[in-house]
C-alpha cells in the first residue's frame, strides 16, 4: 500500500457551486451519508484516539498498530470524496454533524436567538493536569457560534474573532452546557457571545464577530 500524497485531497467537487470559487450557497443537511453506522465509525476513531493519547506501547505493540492503521487508511483512501459530498460536518443527527474534528456536541434547542448544546471534551482533549486545552474550548465555541450565526441568517459566516475568557478549569468527560447566541447583529457583522458551564459554574465565556459571506465569496 502507498501513502497518502498532499496531492492526493485535491478532489474536485463532482458538482458546480451556484456561488462560483465561494463556499456553497447552500448548507447541506442530511441523515444519511456514509450510512446507518456512520457514527459509530466516527465514535470508534475517537475512542481510539482516546486511548492513543493515553497508551505507552512497547515497540511490538506501536509496530502492530502501524501496520493496522496502514490497512484502514488504504481502505478509507478507496472512498474518498470532496468536502461538499463527505458525510463529515453534513450529518445533523450525529454528535457535532459528524466531524470528528470537533468535540462531541449534541444540540437541544436551535433557532434564531441561540443554540442550547451539550459537549463534552474526551480524554484526547487533554491540555494538562486532567482539564480540557484551551483550544478545544476555543473550537467549541467557534463552530456552536458560527451555528447559532448560521441558524440567525440562514447562511454562511466566517469568523473575524473569537475572545475566549477561561474563568475556571474545563473538564474532560463532563457533560457541559453551552449556550451560543446573537447578542446583535450590524448588517453582515454578527455578535456572538456564548458561554460554558459546569453545572452552575461557569467554565469559559466567549465574545465573538462573525460575519456573513457575500456571494461568491471564499
Ligand atoms: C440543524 C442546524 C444545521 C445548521 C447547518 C450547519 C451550520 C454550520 C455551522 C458551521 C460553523 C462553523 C464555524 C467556523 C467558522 C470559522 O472558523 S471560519 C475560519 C476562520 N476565519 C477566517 O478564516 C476568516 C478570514 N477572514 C476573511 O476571510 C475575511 O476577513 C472576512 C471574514 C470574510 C471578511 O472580509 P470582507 O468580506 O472583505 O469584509 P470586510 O469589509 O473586511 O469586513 C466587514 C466588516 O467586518 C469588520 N471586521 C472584519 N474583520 C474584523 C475583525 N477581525 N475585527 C473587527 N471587525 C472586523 C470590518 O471592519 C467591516 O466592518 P464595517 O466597515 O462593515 O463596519
Amino acid at each position: 500500500m502507498t501513502d497518502s500524497s498532499p496531492q492526493d485531497w485535491n478532489i474536485p467537487a463532482k458538482e458546480d457551486s451556484p456561488h462560483e470559487g465561494g463556499f456553497r450557497a447552500d448548507l447541506k443537511i442530511t441523515t444519511e451519508r456514509g450510512g446507518p453506522t456512520y457514527g459509530e465509525m466516527i465514535e470508534q476513531v475517537r475512542t481510539f484516539m482516546d486511548k492513543v493519547r493515553y497508551a505507552c506501547p512497547t515497540h511490538e505493540l506501536a509496530d502492530e498498530v502501524i501496520d493496522d492503521l496502514k490497512k484502514l487508511n488504504a481502505k478509507l483512501d478507496t472512498m474518498l470524496v470532496d468536502e461538499w459530498t463527505s458525510p463529515s460536518g453534513t450529518r445533523v443527527d450525529l454528535p457535532s454533524r459528524g466531524n470528528i474534528t470537533l468535540p462531541p456536541y449534541e444540540i437541544s434547542a436551535g433557532g434564531p436567538d441561540g443554540v442550547d448544546a451539550t459537549v463534552i471534551f474526551r480524554r484526547f482533549h487533554l491540555g494538562g493536569n486532567g482539564v480540557a486545552h484551551g483550544g478545544h474550548v476555543a473550537i467549541a465555541f467557534d463552530d456552536l457560534g458560527g451555528m447559532a450565526a448560521a441558524l440567525r441568517i440562514g447562511g454562511v459566516s466566517r469568523t473575524g474573532y473569537l475572545t475566549v475568557n477561561y474563568r475556571s478549569l474545563t473538564p474532560l468527560e463532563t457533560p457541559l452546557a453551552v449556550r451560543t447566541w446573537v447578542d446583535r447583529q450590524e448588517g453582515r457583522k454578527l455578535f456572538i457571545k456564548g458561554t460554558i458551564h459546569d453545572g452552575d459554574r461557569l467554565c469559559a465565556d466567549m465574545d465573538a464577530l462573525f460575519i456573513a459571506l457575500k456571494p461568491g465569496q471564499a
